[in-house]
């Protein structure tokens, strides 16, 4: 087989994102401050509903998802109960609002749908949250005297005044937060710092106010509206500020809100996507970069909705990042795994845990244009026909850090593997791939992990990990890696790594790890990060563009199934 000629150390392995995800310890201490003593919700719906009854246990309110009608509540505070339920999610992300003009495109687009009623989620117009980040970064070292001048604060005003203008709206709408902000930025300029902490504060003034535009603009062309802040509706989260997981108590606490005001007097709901309440520090929170996503999923859990669509501005998930690779196409159907896989290990069309409120609730999640509305997305289920499947999409994930660890023998086989990975855990560094032999591991650490924390702390916490594993090994630290994950049926592996190789070799590319996901759904390659790019589209060319693929034209007899499962794709 191919692989047996690469001069180089292959080491097999099991990867995966739930290997690295967080565990939530304070979500149960949290569940006692929010959402009990509430009385019984029902509702009843043309589809999915929601159901909201006590647990005797938690005293929590538990929200089911119902695929049929449920009758009205026998008990009280529920007699202005709405006929209809909220029926989908639609989250728009910054591209998808990025002017007035877009605005308007996506209230058409909702009002195109007539049958709905959506909860709309936003994120912050354009490369807002970026431009918040850049005036923040400037405003530690330019003083408090000029910040008033910022380049990015001069933006973002110019953008939102704009956009009020051009739809017709009143300025009040933002000119409170615009002044907070600028007040913010000058505090920043005094104190000369930026923490975590008030990062977040600062990037939330994005979703805050392309929320409120929004808002007005529906209420102006005459469909009732109403904005929220997550962070005064129930999302409440760790403290992990720029990086924060939503805690289980939101879920109640939010269907309890969205649906309570929704009962007594309806609105479309229009939230902000991104931001949270952290659970100890009552702070405004992030999510993490793309984090809408995960707002809109769980607000899918949170009211069980029918389908949640994540609307972007590419035709659906697709083979592989277009900017690597320009023939990139659009993926029809994955499952909540696949798409998870594609997310965690770098695709930024999604949000890594976004994936895990929809899984929960087996809630369909649908990835459209929102500039190519006909174009039909990407549909993500909880499972699909995968027998004709055999690789969905390639993702590259870079910059990534890689530690081989040999043990020198102190412990036992057993006790060198617990070591290794207890050191991590106490360091709270999560790992992404891992390879293991008898006497030696290879892996590699989530960067999203250490991107979130200052350089200098990156650097003496990678010191400090090999500090830690130099008592019981030898270790090589190797940077600029990165990771390439073929995503697919990892049932055809031998197919899919047989091609990969074919392809490597030509194309002279030395494989450093490989893992197999324990999703099924993965097998990832490390690589320099210098041969990258290339690898992937090379790897692109061989399984997604070319039609010589004999083992799969066996694989593929029905040729039609295959098109309409639409994972091998020809010209
Ligand atoms: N496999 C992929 N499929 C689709 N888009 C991808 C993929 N990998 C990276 N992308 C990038 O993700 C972008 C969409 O994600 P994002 O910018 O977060 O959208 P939004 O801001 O609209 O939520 C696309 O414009 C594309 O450049
Ligand atoms: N505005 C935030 C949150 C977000 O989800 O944005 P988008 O949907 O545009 O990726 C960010 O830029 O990260």
């Amino acid at each position: 087989m191919a692989a047996a000629s690469l001069q180089c150390t292959v080491r097999l392995g099991l990867c995966g994102a739930a290997a690295s995800r967080r565990t939530g310890k304070e979500a149960t201490a949290f569940a006692l401050l929010i959402g009990a003593a509430e009385p019984c919700l029902r509702g009843r719906g043309r589809g999915a509903g929601v159901r909201c009854q006590r647990s005797a246990a938690a005293g929590a309110v538990v929200v089911e998802r119902k695929d049929r009608a449920v009758e009205p509540a026998q008990e009280g505070g529920n007699a202005g109960c709405a006929e209809a339920e909220l029926t989908v999610v639609m989250k728009f992300g910054g591209s998808s609002v990025a002017s007035a003009e877009r605005m308007r495109e996506v209230a058409d687009l909702i009002l195109s749908f007539p049958e709905e009623r959506p909860v709309i989620v936003l994120s912050a117009m354009g490369k807002t949250t970026n431009k918040l980040l850049m005036a923040g970064e400037k405003a530690v070292d330019c003083g408090a005297t000029n910040v008033s001048d910022l380049d990015e604060l001069t933006f973002i005003k110019e953008l939102h005044f704009g956009t009020i203008h051009q739809l017709g709206l009143d300025k009040s709408i933002v000119s409170g937060l615009l002044d907070e902000l600028e007040q913010l930025l000058k505090g920043i300029a005094m104190m000369k710092e930026l923490t975590l902490r008030t990062r977040d504060y600062l990037v939330s003034f994005g979703e805050c106010m392309s929320t409120r535009i929004f808002a007005a603009l529906l209420n102006k062309l005459g469909v009732k509206a109403r904005q929220y802040d997550a962070f005064e509706i129930g999302f409440i989260t760790t403290n992990d500020f720029t990086n924060a997981d939503i805690l289980e108590a939101t879920y109640p606490a939010v269907a309890k809100r969205l649906h309570g005001d929704w009962v007594t007097d309806p609105a479309i709901p229009i939230v902000t996507g991104f931001l949270g309440k952290g659970w100890k520090s009552g702070a405004i929170t992030t999510l993490g970069r793309g984090g809408s996503d995960l707002t809109a999923t769980a607000i899918g859990k949170a009211l069980g909705l029918r389908e949640i669509q994540v609307w972007k501005d590419v035709d659906g998930v697709l083979t592989c990042d277009p900017n690597i690779h320009p023939k990139a196409k659009p993926v029809p159907y994955l499952t909540f795994d696949e798409a998870a896989e594609l997310a965690y290990f770098g695709a930024q069309v999604l949000h890594p845990q976004s994936m895990r409120p929809a899984r929960e609730g087996d809630i369909p999640v649908r990835v459209k244009n929102s500039y190519n509305r006909r174009a039909p997305g990407t549909l993500i289920t909880k499972a699909r026909d995968m027998s004709k499947t055999v690789l969905t999409s390639i993702v590259l994930k870079s910059n990534v850090t890689m530690l081989d660890i040999v043990s020198t023998r102190m412990l036992g086989q057993y006790g060198f593997l617990a070591k290794v990975f207890s050191i991590f855990e106490d360091l709270g560094i999560s790992v992404d791939c891992v390879a293991t032999s008898e006497v030696s591991i290879s892996l590699t650490l989530d960067p999203s992990k250490l991107w979130s924390r200052e350089l200098i702390q990156q650097a003496n916490e990678l010191d400090h990990v090999i500090e830690e594993l130099e008592k019981i090994a030898v270790v090589h630290l190797l940077q600029h890696r990165s990771i390439i994950s073929l995503i697919g049926n990892v049932q055809r592996s031998s197919l899919i790594l047989e091609k990969a190789f074919n392809v490597l070799r030509t194309n002279g590319v030395n494989v450093q790890m490989i893992s197999q996901g324990a999703s099924k759904v993965n097998i990832s390659l490390v690589v320099h990060d210098s041969e990258a790019k290339q690898c992937v589209q090379a790897l692109h060319s061989a399984f997604f563009e070319s039609c010589f693929l004999p083992e799969v034209d066996d694989l593929l007899q029905d040729d039609s199934a295959a098109h309409s499962n639409g994972t091998i794709y020809r010209h």
